[in-house]
């Protein structure tokens, strides 16, 4: 067997791998979800229901996996591992459908926009992170190119708009993969935004609303990404190396809300894909945020702070595990307003995902941006178990206490790496440095962050008896650390407060 650095690197030349599609696609955002999510069922699509499409793929940002992804020609391979239909199942599928990426920011840029007269380009993909679909008001129509994502859509449509004199038949289906509610709205309206901004017109603004389809989407797929501990065994294993390779789990749900013609043009029930086209996607959001994100989001300071690193240990661990199951069964579930029991049976499903065996999903990699994933993930569950309740969610407060103490940035001693917005990571750090370690103290930086009207959209120190019951976890967190703590919450420990 050949050592893992006398492997080929893979790519078209080297591996025998299908001819390039005809570039029906355009992506924004060259990310590990999209690729493990997205381009691997556009592959399967090729590959099962003969949909003969290619991707190229934008980056979005100055700086990105591009140049990579054109090393290897665009191919690369995505690893699932988990359960499936009951079984422990891995297998490996080497995508094929990405023809190139492209840079924006640089010499590209020509290619870039001529991708807006391709006759053939039919559909637009992104993921640009919860903070890509924003406006940016600086931003004109003859940046080269604009700074946000939507502008730079905005743009490019209106290229395509011109050069083809307003061909209804040329406008295209937007399907954004952004895990912001109604994420195709969202855009919709941020790029009507700039064509009223840019003077663009009445007849381009009625071919891009009467042309092209916006749709909102929910997607599902936990994607730890690439698997830097165990690369050199994956790459044994495969025979070859791979700079992109990307580990997924089995599970996958892509739910579109859009017209029922969108059947014919994708074909995912001839790939065995499990994606919806619906007229309603909101209760597929609502629960999945609330309840496989928002226990992502609650348990990582939470399990963090105790010493765990991944959310399969949380999970497995006899006092985080039952915090998890408690704060999900009795303090989401009711909040949802869905049946109970229906529920319950997702939740049993997400606890079997969050176990997978095979995956170091780390907590450390979902902490970013921790502060707005708390105010849309878990936020509006306490919100509503309080006005339903007329008491306080125990689970959901010392979860958003531990958060207040995880951007204290220090594990027992180890410094904590804290990703968050320039202005969360400051207003943290001055209220942290000036932290006495006393109950007043605790009372004071707590008042402080509930405060932060800007953060969560309220101000917190309204809600009766939350300001008091965090400040306290805050205080026994800061001096005793979180495993007493939890366990003297939680009675598994002799001393009770
Ligand atoms: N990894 C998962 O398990 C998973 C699952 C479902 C959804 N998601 C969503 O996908 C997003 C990306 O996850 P990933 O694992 O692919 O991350 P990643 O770091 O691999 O990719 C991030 C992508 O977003 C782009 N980006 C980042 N900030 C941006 C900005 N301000 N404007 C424009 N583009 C920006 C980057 O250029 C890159 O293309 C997450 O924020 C999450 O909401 C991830
Ligand atoms: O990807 P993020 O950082 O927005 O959130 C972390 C996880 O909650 C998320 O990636 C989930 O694993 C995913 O949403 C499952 O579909």
């Amino acid at each position: 067997m050949k050592e893992v650095d006398e492997l080929d690197q893979l790519n078209r030349k080297s591996f025998i791998v299908a001819d390039s599609q005809p570039e029906r696609v355009l992506q924004f955002g060259e990310g590990n979800f999209l690729r493990a999510f997205v381009d691997w069922q556009f592959d399967k699509m090729n590959k099962q229901a003969g949909w003969d499409t290619g991707v190229v793929i934008v980056q979005p940002q100055p700086s990105g996996m591009v140049e990579k992804l054109n090393e290897q020609d665009g191919v690369y391979t995505v690893i699932l591992e988990g359960i499936k239909d009951g079984q422990a199942m891995k297998e490996h599928t080497v995508v094929e459908c990405v023809t190139r990426g492209l840079n924006p920011y640089g010499a590209d840029f020509a290619e870039y926009e001529a991708l807006s007269q391709k006759p053939e380009l039919r559909f637009v993909v992104s993921n640009t992170t919860e903070a890509g679909i924003a406006y940016v008001p600086e931003d004109r129509l003859e940046d080269r190119p604009q700074k946000s994502f939507p502008g730079k859509l905005a743009a490019l449509l209106y290229k395509r708009f011109q050069f083809f004199r307003g061909d209804q038949s040329k406008g295209l289906v937007i399907i954004p993969c952004e895990l912001i509610d109604r994420n195709g709205d969202a855009l919709k309206e941020i790029v009507l935004r700039y064509a009223d901004q840019w003077g663009l017109g009445v007849e381009f603004t009625a071919w891009l609303k009467e042309a092209n389809t916006f749709c909102n989407s929910l997607v599902d797929r936990i994607v730890p990404g690439y698997p830097k501990d165990r690369i050199h065994e994956i790459q044994a294993e495969l025979g070859y190396k791979d700079n992109l390779a990307v580990v997924g789990e089995q599970y996958h749900l892509w739910v579109i809300e859009g017209p029922q013609w969108l059947k014919k043009e994708l074909p995912t029930h001839l790939a065995g894909l499990n994606v919806l086209i619906v007229d309603d996607m909101t209760p597929y959001r609502t629960r999945k945020v609330r309840i496989l994100n928002g226990a992502h989001t609650a348990l990582t300071p939470v399990a963090y702070l105790y010493g765990l690193d991944t959310v399969g240990q949380a999970v497995e661990h006899e006092v985080i595990g039952a915090f998890i199951q408690s704060l999900i069964r009795e303090e989401i579930i009711p909040t949802l307003g869905s049946p109970e029991a229906e529920l319950n049976l997702y939740a049993d499903d997400v606890i079997e995902r969050f176990r997978n065996p095979f995956v170091n999903h780390y907590v450390m990699s979902i902490a970013l941006n921790s502060v707005s994933k708390f105010k849309t993930r878990n936020l509006p569950s306490l919100l509503q178990y309080v006005k339903r309740h007329k008491t306080l969610p125990a689970k959901i407060v010392f979860s958003l206490s531990s958060l207040l103490v995880f951007y204290r940035g220090d594990r027992n001693g180890e410094p904590i790496a804290l990703a968050d917005e320039a202005e969360v990571l400051s207003a943290f750090g001055k209220l942290w440095s000036g932290y006495d370690g006393t109950l007043a103290g605790a009372k004071h930086l707590t008042k402080q962050v509930l405060g932060k009207q800007i953060w969560w959209g309220e101000d917190l120190n309204q809600i009766e008896g939350l300001a008091e019951q965090t400040a306290q976890h805050v205080y026994a967190l800061t001096s005793r650390g979180m495993k007493e703590t939890l366990e003297i919450l939680t009675g598994k420990s002799v001393p009770r407060v």
